[in-house]
Parts: structure tokens; sequence; C-alpha cells
């Protein structure tokens, strides 16, 4: 089959008994949210407090950002979007921020929903913005390098906490990022941020360090085809040049993130069993990943296969160190990711604007936008942080300059408010 072709899920729906298992996973609304690094801290609402299950001890505390929630009135640009004012932006703003009362007790106390489907939700949810690496990468005209670190000075300015910046892989392979060293000198020093790159290799890694990154991703796959046409070697290479990165930068205690991808299908392969997952995702997780981060690489997945892979990835990664990442080529982005919210996934990677594919996935559409995904946390009371004003400030500036429309149904409704503003009145009343 090619993977594009037909939706994965229809065939594969986990039984009855998974679906109920959904209702009555074990309570973890309130759970702290696990430092980042699995560094011996976790956090509640910006509380640090001390674990003693962390996988990588060594490592120095790092850095987490204080969850603290502003709510964003202010309109800053209107880039590109129709000038209205700014009491119709907040009328969109507060509806994404409506929930039925029915849901909480009362706003100001913690979240107590009284809907089973969402007890599991975090409270707080991290945003990983990829637009700048997995969003640009496949761009076949080169982005010049000042664009590339405007955007990312920019998403930083959202209050987005981590912005994928770059990759150190081999500009033969991806000419779009042959510029990261660059990139990496002008934004190395922002403050309040975390930019990790993409390494590939001992190699990668290397020129990444010495271009001043401070946090670096491996990437392998679950399917073998995927991984030998992205990164030329089998997946148990890749896991052994993997071992030798996360063996460099626990000496140097720079963290490192590790990928999955083509979680649930491949565009060779098609349909990827999840134990072949999990198998990945443990390994990365052993060799002293921090956070694992499953990639639907060609957006093919739906809730139906997203939750067996989820449950097999969970029986042996704690889900505090678990990432989701989608694609959106079938628009089905927002339910896997709400159904990974439910069962506890606290991070999130997206790109502003949607923008992205990978260049060894052809077909394959761009992340899930940022924007949309900002737009549903809000409105099931989810805290980001994040200031969509100036997200859409950022779509609109990368855009521009792409000379295209944004990717984000949000980004677009909210440019079109004339239409919008009667129906954000009458569910506001
Ligand atoms: C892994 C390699 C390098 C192997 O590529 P290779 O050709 O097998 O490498 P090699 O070791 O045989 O070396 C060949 C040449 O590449 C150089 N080289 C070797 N390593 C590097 C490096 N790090 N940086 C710069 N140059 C490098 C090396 O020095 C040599 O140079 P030459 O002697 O010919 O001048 C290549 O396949 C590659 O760069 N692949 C990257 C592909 C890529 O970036 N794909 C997109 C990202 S993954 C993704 O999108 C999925 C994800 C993460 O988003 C999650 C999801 O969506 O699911």
């Amino acid at each position: 089959m090619s993977s594009l072709e037909e939706p994965l899920g229809l065939e594969k729906l986990p039984s009855l008994s998974n679906i109920n298992r959904l209702y009555g996973f074990s309570s973890s609304a309130c759970r702290p949210i696990r430092d980042d690094m699995g560094m011996g801290n976790c956090w509640t609402e910006g509380r640090s407090c001390s674990s003693s299950n962390s996988c990588d001890e060594d490592f120095e505390e790092y850095t987490q950002e204080p969850v603290t929630w502003r709510r964003q009135m202010k309109r800053t640009s209107s880039l590109g979007r129709s000038p209205v004012g700014c009491g119709t932006m907040n009328g969109m703003r507060n509806l994404s921020n409506y929930r039925d009362s029915s849901y909480c007790n009362n706003d100001n106390e913690a979240r107590e929903p009284k809907f089973k489907l969402f007890k599991d939700i975090p409270r707080y949810v991290k945003i990983v913005e990829v637009g700048p690496r997995d969003g640009l990468q496949n761009e076949k005209t080169i982005v010049p390098t000042s664009v590339k670190v405007n955007l990312i000075r920019k998403l930083v300015s959202c209050g987005l906490s981590v912005v994928e910046a770059t990759s150190f892989v081999s500009p033969k392979w991806v000419p779009q990022l042959a510029d990261a060293k660059d990139v990496m000198d002008a934004v190395k020093n922002l403050d309040g941020v975390r930019l990790p790159v993409l390494t590939p290799n001992l190699k990668g890694f290397e020129a990444a360090v010495a271009a001043g990154a401070k946090e670096v991703a491996v990437f392998a796959s679950a399917s073998e085809s995927f991984s030998k046409s992205n990164i030329n070697c089998s997946v148990e290479e890749s896991l052994a040049r993997y071992c030798a990165v996360t063996r460099a930068a626990k000496k140097l205690s720079i963290p490192v993130r590790g990928y999955v991808s083509c979680v649930v299908g491949c565009p060779v392969e098609g349909y990827i069993s999840p134990s072949k997952v999990a198998y990945v995702a443990k390994e990365l997780h052993n060799m002293g990943c921090f956070e694992i981060s499953l990639g639907d690489t060609i957006g093919v997945a739906t809730p139906g296969i997203v939750l067996p892979m989820l449950e097999a990835v969970m029986s042996v990664v704690p889900v505090e160190k678990l990432a989701v990442h989608f694609h959106d080529t079938y628009g089905q982005s927002l339910p896997n990711i709400l159904l990974s919210l439910q069962m506890g996934i606290g991070t999130l990677d997206s790109s502003v604007s949607g923008l992205g594919g990978c260049p060894y996935a052809k077909g394959a559409s761009g992340n899930v936008a940022t924007e949309d995904v900002v737009y549903m946390l809000n409105g099931l009371g989810v805290k980001t942080n994040v200031d969509m004003d100036k997200l859409l400030s950022a779509g609109d500036y990368i855009n521009e300059y792409l000379g295209r429309s944004s990717g984000s149904k949000t980004a677009i409704a909210l440019s079109r408010v004339p239409q919008m503003l009667e129906t954000s009145q009458v569910h506001a009343e």
C-alpha cells in the first residue's frame, strides 16, 4: 500500500477493552509535570520538587520555564491580516477560552473536570516549536539565514519555551539547513528559551556544540526503509550512532532528545507495528534521551491507531518522557493530539503555520500548526504560556516571506474576523 493513500486506523481499531481503559486510566490529572530532562526535578505550576527516579542523575539541573498563565489580550500586529480592532480579536480569543460551566467548577481553583474523558489531560502542556527546522527543511528555495533568525526570534517572543532551531546534518542531504552554524551563532545567546538542534551522528553533534548548541536531538526510525532513506543506515546502526552521541553529550551535560519517526506508517513499508516503535523508543530512553518524541512522519495516523501505539510505548517508557509529533496530511493531528493528551502526554511538537514536510517522505504535509494547537489547548483550559497574537504575527512573517497563505485554520479564521464575529458573539452570549 502506498502509505499516503489509505487511512491507518480503521482496520486496526483497538478493542473495546482498550477504549474502556481510556476511561479508566489512572488519574494523573493533577500529576506534577516532571522535569523535561529527567534530572530529578518535577514541576507543579512552576514549583520544583525532587524525584528519585531520574535516569540521568549526572546531568545538572536544567532550568524549566515557570508556569505562569498570562491572558494575552493585546493585538500586536496586523501584518497581512484584516485591520480589525482589538475587541474583535479578543472576542475570538475569549471563545477559544470558553468552557462549559459543567467542565470546570471555578476558573481560579485547580481544574476539576467533570468529564471523565478530560481527567488525564495535563494542566500545562509544553509546546516544542519545530517550524525553523522541520518547517523549513523541505523548502526548495533557500531561505536566507537572516529570515530564519528573525523567525526564531519572533517565535521565542511568543513565550514558546522550546524552539528547534536547525539541523547539523549533511548539506548534501538537506541543503536548506546548510547554514546551521550561522543560525546558531545568531541565536545561541537568546534568553529564556531552549534551542535544540538535530544531530544525526557524532560529526553533527560536534559541529553543533562548536556552534554553541546547548541541547541536541537524535532521530531514529521505527521503519527500516525510512531509516535507510533518511539517514542512510539501518535502525540498529542508527541506535549505535546515537549511543555515541548520548555518551558524548552526557560528558558535556548536554541534554539529548530522541525522535522516533514513522510511528504508525512508513512511506515505503506502510503500517508499522507498535512493538517496533516501543523497541526504538525504549532504546533511546535507555541510552539517556530525556524525552522521546513519537513522530507520525507522513501524517497518516488516526486516533484508532495512535492508541495502541501509545499504549505499547507507554508500557516501556514513562509517559512523562513522551512527546507526540503529528504531521497533518489528513487533517487528523488535532484528534490525535487530543487522544495523546487524554493518555497523559504533556509535550506536543508543532510548527508555526503548519510549515513543513520531510524531504525523505514524499507527499507528507507539514506539522500540525502551532496556532491550531494553542487554540485547542486554550479551549481545554490547558496552559501553554504562548501569546497567540505574537504567534500569528510570527506566522504572518514567514508566510509573507514564502509568499503563501497560512497552513493554520486558526490563523485563517482569525484573519477573517468580520465573518467570524457573529459566531463569536452568539457563542459568547
Ligand atoms: C546522516 C547522514 C549525514 C549520513 O549521510 P552519509 O552520506 O551516509 O554520510 P557519510 O558518513 O558517508 O559521509 C558522507 C559525507 O557527509 C558528511 N557528513 C556526515 N555527517 C555529517 C553531518 N552531520 N554534517 C555535515 N556533514 C556530514 C561527511 O563528512 C562526508 O562528507 P564528504 O567527505 O563527502 O565531503 C545524512 O543521511 C543526513 O544528513 N541525513 C539527514 C536527513 C535529514 O535531516 N532528514 C530530515 C530530518 S528527520 C525528520 O524530518 C523526522 C522528524 C525528526 O522530524 C520526526 C518526524 O517527522 O517523524
